[in-house]
C-alpha cells in the first residue's frame, strides 16, 4: 500500500498520484485502469485537460472502492468568480460521472483577473454543500495564499505547483509547512526530459538499482512533496509507485537539489493566464 499525507482536513492523501495530461491519441480510461490495477488511489485531472471523462470512466468500471480512490480536479480561469466555480464544478461532476469531487483545486491564480477570492468563497460553501470533499489550490504563491487566509479566514489543504530537481521550491515547501498546506508537485519528472539524465540522478539510480525516474520521485517524498508523474505506460506506472524501498542519502538529496536553475516552462504565476 501507498503510505498517505493527512490534509488539514483529516484526509488521507496518497504519497504519489498519476497525472492525467493526455498524450495525443491517448485512451485515458486505460490509462487510469492500469493505474488504479497497479495500485494508484490517487488521479489528477482537470476541467482543462478533458479527460475527466475517461478518469471517471475508469473509478467506475473498476473493481477499487469509490471510497478508496481520491479524484482532484481544478477550477480552469474561465471559471473564476462566485456562481462560474459552481458551474465549473457543475461540468466537472457530470464529465466525472461521480457525486462528489474528493480534491478541487483553482487551476491557476490568475492575479489580473482578480477574481481567486470569490472563487475559493465559492469552494468553501459548496465544501460545505457536500459536492466537494476537500479544497485546496495550484500555483499560488505565498502572497495568494496570504490573501485567500486573510480575507476568508481558511487556508487550503493543498497546493500544488511546478517542482522537480531544477525547481526545487524550497521557499515555498516551507511556507506550506508552517501552515499545514501538503505540497503537491506537478511535471515532477521535467515531463521525462533530459533531466532524468543528469549526474546526481543517474548515479543515485545506479548506487540504489533503481531507475532515474524512480530517483526522481523518491527525491519529491524525501522533501515531503507528493508527486503525480503522468505515464500511460503500464510498466512505468509501476515503477512510479514503487519508490518506498529504498532511501536516498542526505548528500543524494542535496546534489539533486543543487541541479536548480528554475522553471521549465517559464509559467509565473503572477502573470500566467489561461483559461
Ligand atoms: N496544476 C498545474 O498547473 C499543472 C498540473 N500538472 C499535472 O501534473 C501531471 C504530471 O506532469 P506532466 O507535465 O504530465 O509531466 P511529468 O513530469 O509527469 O512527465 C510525464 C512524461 O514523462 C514520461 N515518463 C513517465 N514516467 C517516466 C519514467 N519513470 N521515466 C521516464 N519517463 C517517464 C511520460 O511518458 P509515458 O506516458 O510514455 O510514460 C510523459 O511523457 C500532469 O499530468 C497533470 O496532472 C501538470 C502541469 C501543470
Ligand atoms: O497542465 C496543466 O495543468 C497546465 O496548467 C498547463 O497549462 C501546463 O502548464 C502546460 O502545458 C502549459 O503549456
Amino acid at each position: 500500500m501507498t503510505p498517505t499525507f493527512t490534509l488539514a482536513d483529516g484526509t488521507p492523501l496518497p504519497a504519489v498520484g498519476l497525472g492525467t495530461v493526455k498524450a495525443h491519441g491517448e485512451d485515458m480510461t486505460a490509462t487510469v485502469g492500469s493505474a488504479l490495477d497497479a495500485g494508484y488511489r490517487l488521479i489528477d485531472t482537470a476541467l482543462r485537460y478533458e479527460t475527466e471523462g475517461g478518469v471517471g470512466d475508469a473509478v467506475r468500471a473498476s473493481s477499487v472502492s469509490r471510497d478508496d480512490i481520491l479524484v482532484t480536479t481544478k477550477i480552469p480561469g474561465r471559471h473564476h468568480g462566485y456562481d462560474e466555480a459552481k458551474e465549473s464544478v457543475r461540468l466537472s461532476l457530470a464529465n466525472l460521472g461521480l457525486e462528489q469531487i474528493d480534491l478541487l483545486l483553482i487551476h491557476w491564480p490568475l492575479p489580473k483577473v482578480d477574481k481567486y477570492v470569490d472563487t475559493w468563497r465559492s469552494m468553501i460553501d459548496m465544501q460545505k454543500d457536500g459536492l466537494v470533499k476537500s479544497i485546496g489550490v495550484s500555483n499560488f504563491t505565498e502572497a495568494h495564499l496570504d490573501r485567500i487566509a486573510q480575507e476568508t479566514g481558511v487556508l487550503p489543504v493543498v497546493n500544488q505547483v511546478e517542482l522537480h530537481p531544477y525547481f526545487p521550491q524550497a521557499d515555498l515547501r516551507a511556507y506550506h509547512a508552517e501552515h499545514g498546506i501538503v505540497t503537491e508537485s506537478w511535471s515532477p519528472l521535467g515531463r521525462g526530459s533530459e533531466l532524468l539524465k543528469l549526474a546526481p540522478i543517474a548515479d543515485a539510480a545506479a548506487a540504489h538499482d533503481v531507475s532515474a525516474g524512480q530517483v526522481v520521485l523518491r527525491w519529491h517524498h524525501q522533501l515531503g512533496a507528493v508527486p503525480l508523474p503522468k505515464s500511460s505506460n503500464p510498466d512505468r506506472q509501476r515503477q512510479n509507485l514503487d519508490i518506498f524501498g529504498f532511501e536516498l542519502t542526505d548528500a543524494e538529496v542535496s546534489a539533486i537539489s543543487s541541479l536548480e536553475r528554475g522553471r521549465i516552462w517559464d509559467q509565473d504565476p503572477d502573470t500566467y493566464e489561461e483559461f
